[in-house]
């Protein structure tokens, strides 16, 4: 790749659009700050395991609800017990301001309320395979942003988890918004690109990817 070049925005799929360089580095620092604080607790960030035994190669931790395979909760029951922390207001806003933008429509931001975050971080090894993100009781957009090292992000369609798919390229800033007709679409990162990382962003190695969602949840637990 070469940096010198502007790297277009594209639509993928309909519904589907990458937005390179979509968050400046300052932000990025923020959000890397705050990552830090998350992966702490109350949940830590974790390996999450599978039901049938595997771990994930990723770690996640989650904001506003606890995701495990294959179900939101509030408390993570499978760590520790602990609720997740709050989804913070500013996050929220900027994933209003992902929609509107990734969508060219300042009127899609109003529309769009996430309640859960999850936070992955990627190794030089990491990897996540093809899969849908449908535990989801709604067909809101998914908000992705990403930090610190490239990745190969893999595009699918919503029927099978292999071809047809598009492979992209996703550097730090990024943004990736998948709704309407691509929201359960399979996607998934088959590598991560060791030594990528711009340090400005105080995250020297690895990935972090923050995907926003609406769960369609209702909260009826205090
Ligand atoms: O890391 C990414 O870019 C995608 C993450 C993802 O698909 C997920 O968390 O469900
Ligand atoms: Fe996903």
């Amino acid at each position: 790749m070469n940096a010198l070049l502007p790297r277009p925005r594209a639509t993928l799929a309909p519904g589907a659009v990458h937005v390179p360089d979509w968050l400046p580095v300052a932000e990025q620092r923020a959000l890397v700050d705050a990552c830090r604080r998350w992966a702490v607790g109350p949940v830590p960030m974790r390996h999450t395991r599978l039901p049938r035994g595997g771990v994930m190669s990723v770690q996640t931790v989650c904001l506003g609800w606890h995701w495990r395979p294959y179900a939101y909760t509030r408390t993570a029951d499978d760590v520790n017990g602990q609720r997740v922390a709050a989804l913070p207001a500013w996050l929220v806003e900027w994933g209003r301001r992902a929609v509107a933008d990734a969508y060219e429509d300042p009127s899609a931001a109003a529309d769009y309320t996430p309640d859960t975050a999850l936070i992955n971080f990627y190794d030089a090894a990491a990897r996540m395979g093809m899969h849908q993100d449908k535990d989801e009781r709604s067909s809101a957009p998914v908000v992705s942003l990403s930090i610190g090292d490239a990745c190969v992000f893999r595009f699918g369609n919503t029927e099978t988890r292999t071809r047809p798919y598009t492979d992209v390229e996703l550097c730090s800033g990024d943004l990736f918004v998948f709704g309407g007709p691509s929201r359960f679409a399979y996607h998934g990162v088959p590598r991560v690109r060791p030594g990528t990382a711009d340090p400005a962003t105080g995250l020297s190695g690895g990935r972090l990817n923050i995907t926003l969602r609406v769960t369609g949840l209702a909260d009826g637990r205090p």
